[in-house]
Order: structure tokens, then C-alpha cells, then sequence
């Protein structure tokens, strides 16, 4: 089956700021239809710089961008037109009402009136908005705004999601609705680039991730080809009755919340098993390594003498 063609594709993908910050060097990317992909990196990688130029908000010092195959760079109305965007910052039109915004973000994108209604209704239902439907955005919460921008963002079709940080101040209850519609949106064939720090929590949703540092792309691939990064390790989770001494396999940061090394399981379950025997330990999970520490790892220095070897298939 021959595989359908980016929605998104970046090529060589440099942006030199006028102070002459290099903020990005040489990005390539291709995000396939109905994708969720993470972009994923310290402050100040870049990520923000090469999502203004997928919007068409900023120009690339060089190489393209193309959305559907539309060099996006040549008609930056275009990306506008057709990328669903929800902004890291506040929104600007603070006069309108939750219910307003939705409505309205649909009709700028094309979507007739009725239909924006009912897609601003469903969404506030959807989103449990409905006790905040008439308060004006400028009087909302940073929860409540963060969910409007959010619903604002995906109350048209879009050929393209860009959603930054797109649960910062929601709610834990309202935060997994969100997720749950993120991967729906998934699902439905939508393709979603998403800009996160909450690694936790975007990991069921995520297909594929890249890790951006200094202006490039130093990891990409799926969460499970990435996980070779963390091979041989596992993560140990400790609910202790009492302040516990570490064990030896799991110094200097366990064992409440910690990696160790897959070669030490025997011991490290057969000590786990007596604490819990003797009532100090009330709980433990030990399961595979998770994004955050992943990331952790592809953030980490290069072992000396040499670079951190990529695992295989690591980038895709
Ligand atoms: N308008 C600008 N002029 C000059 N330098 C800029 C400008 N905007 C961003 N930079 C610099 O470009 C680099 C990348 O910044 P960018 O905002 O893209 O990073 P980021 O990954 O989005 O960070 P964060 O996670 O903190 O939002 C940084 O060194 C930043 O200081």
C-alpha cells in the first residue's frame, strides 16, 4: 500500500533572527494524516519559532514549508486558512462571551452560521462549559480561556491542529475530557501537532514525537522506538508507610519514584516483597520507562568520549 502523502512536510527549515539567533537550524518534518505528534523541547529550543512559521507568521530565512502540497511559505493565507491554531498566550477578543468565541472562531474560518452555532454548542457541552457559556473571556478563568481557545481551535475543520500547551491551568477533570477529544480528533483523521511539556499526560494520546534542542531536531520517531533510549531500565513507583533506607540498585534518587536497572529486578522485587511484608511498603508498581523519562534521556549530556548513540529506528 503506498503510504498518503504529508499533510505537513518542512524541509531544511532554517530561521536566523535579526540579533543573528539561530533559532532554527536545518528542521525537517513530515506529519501524515490523522497523526497526533508531539513537539517536545527545553525553553528556547525553537519550538515556538518553527510553529509561527507553519502558520505563516513569520518568514523562513530559508527552505520550505508546504501544507497539502501549498508552498505555505510563497501564500502564508493559506496555512492561516487552513491550520486550526490554539496560541501558547491569552486570546484577544476579551469582549465576547465563551459561547462567542467558539462561534465566531468557526465563522472567520469559513463555517456558515448555523453551523458554527452548533459547533459552539457542542463543544462548550462537550468540554463542560456550560455554567461559563455567557461569562466574557476577559472575565473567564486561565482554565475556562484555555478550554475556549482550545474549543475555538477545533470548532472548524482543519486540515492541521496546532495546540500549544493545550491543557495549562485546566482542571484535572476537565484536562482528561480534553485528551480524550485530542485523541478523538486523532482518530477522526485529524492531524494534530502538538507543543507540550506535560509528557505525562499527552503520552496515550501521542503517535509520534521529535525532541528539539538549540534550533534542531535531535530525536523523532514513536514513543515505542524512542523507548530504546531507556532500554534495560525500568521505573519503579513506591507508595512507602514510613521513610524507607534505599536500596543500593535504586541510589541516589529512589525509591519513591525512580529508574533502575532492569538487571536488578530479582533484587529489587525480592526487597520490595519483604518491606511490603513487614507493613512499610503499601504499594508499588514497576512498569516500563515513561516519555518524561525518555526526554529525560535524549535531554541528557553525551556519555564522554562520544555523542549518545540513536537507537535503531529511533528516527523515522
Ligand atoms: N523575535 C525574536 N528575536 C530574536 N530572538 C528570538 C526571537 N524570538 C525568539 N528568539 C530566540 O530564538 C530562540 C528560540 O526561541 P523559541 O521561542 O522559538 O523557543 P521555544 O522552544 O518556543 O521556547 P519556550 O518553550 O520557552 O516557549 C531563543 O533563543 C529565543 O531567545
Amino acid at each position: 500500500m503506498t503510504p498518503l502523502p504529508p499533510v505537513l512536510s518542512v524541509r531544511d527549515l532554517v530561521k536566523r533572527y535579526r540579533n543573528g539567533t539561530l533559532a532554527n537550524d536545518h528542521v525537517c518534518l513530515d506529519l501524515f494524516p490523522g497523526e497526533v505528534f508531539a513537539l517536545l523541547g527545553p525553553n528556547g529550543a525553537g519550538k515556538t519559532t518553527l510553529v509561527r512559521q507553519l502558520l505563516g507568521l513569520a518568514r523562513p530565512t530559508s527552505g520550505s514549508i508546504t501544507l497539502d502540497g501549498v508552498d505555505i511559505v510563497a501564500d502564508p493565507g493559506f496555512a492561516r486558512r487552513n491550520i486550526g491554531f490554539l496560541p501558547q498566550g491569552s486570546f484577544d477578543l476579551q469582549s465576547l462571551t465563551v459561547a462567542e468565541t467558539i462561534e465566531f472562531a468557526a465563522r472567520l474560518r469559513g463555517v456558515p452560521p448555523r453551523e458554527a452555532r452548533a459547533a459552539a454548542a457542542r463543544l462548550v457541552e462537550r468540554l463542560d462549559l456550560g455554567p461559563f457559556r455567557n461569562t466574557a473571556m476577559h472575565a473567564a478563568s486561565g482554565g475556562v480561556r484555555r478550554l475556549a481557545g482550545f474549543a475555538a481551535a477545533v470548532a472548524a475543520p482543519a486540515r492541521l491542529l496546532v495546540l500549544d500547551e493545550p491543557t495549562n491551568d485546566v482542571d484535572p477533570l476537565r484536562r482528561a475530557v480534553l485528551w480524550d477529544l485530542i485523541a478523538e480528533l486523532g482518530r477522526g483523521g485529524a492531524t494534530i501537532l502538538l507543543v507540550t511539556h506535560n509528557l505525562a499526560e499527552a503520552e496515550r494520546v501521542i503517535d509520534r514525537l521529535a525532541i528539539m534542542n538549540a534550533g534542531r531536531i535531535i530525536r523523532e520517531g514513536s514513543p515505542a522506538a524512542l523507548r530504546g533510549l531507556v532500554t534495560e531500565r525500568l521505573r519503579l513507583e513506591v507508595t512507602a508507610a514510613r521513610p524507607l533506607a534505599p536500596h543500593p540498585a535504586l541510589a541516589p534518587d529512589g525509591p519513591s519514584s525512580c529508574l533502575f536497572d532492569a538487571a536488578d529486578l530479582p533484587a529489587v522485587a525480592a526487597w520490595l516483597a519483604r518491606l511490603r511484608a513487614a507493613g512499610d511498603v503499601l504499594d508499588f508498581r514497576i512498569g516500563p520507562p515513561t516519555l518524561d523519562d525518555i526526554y529525560a534521556a535524549a535531554m541528557a549530556p553525551a556519555a564522554p568520549g562520544g555523542s549518545a548513540p540513536l537507537p535503531a529506528g529511533a528516527r523515522a
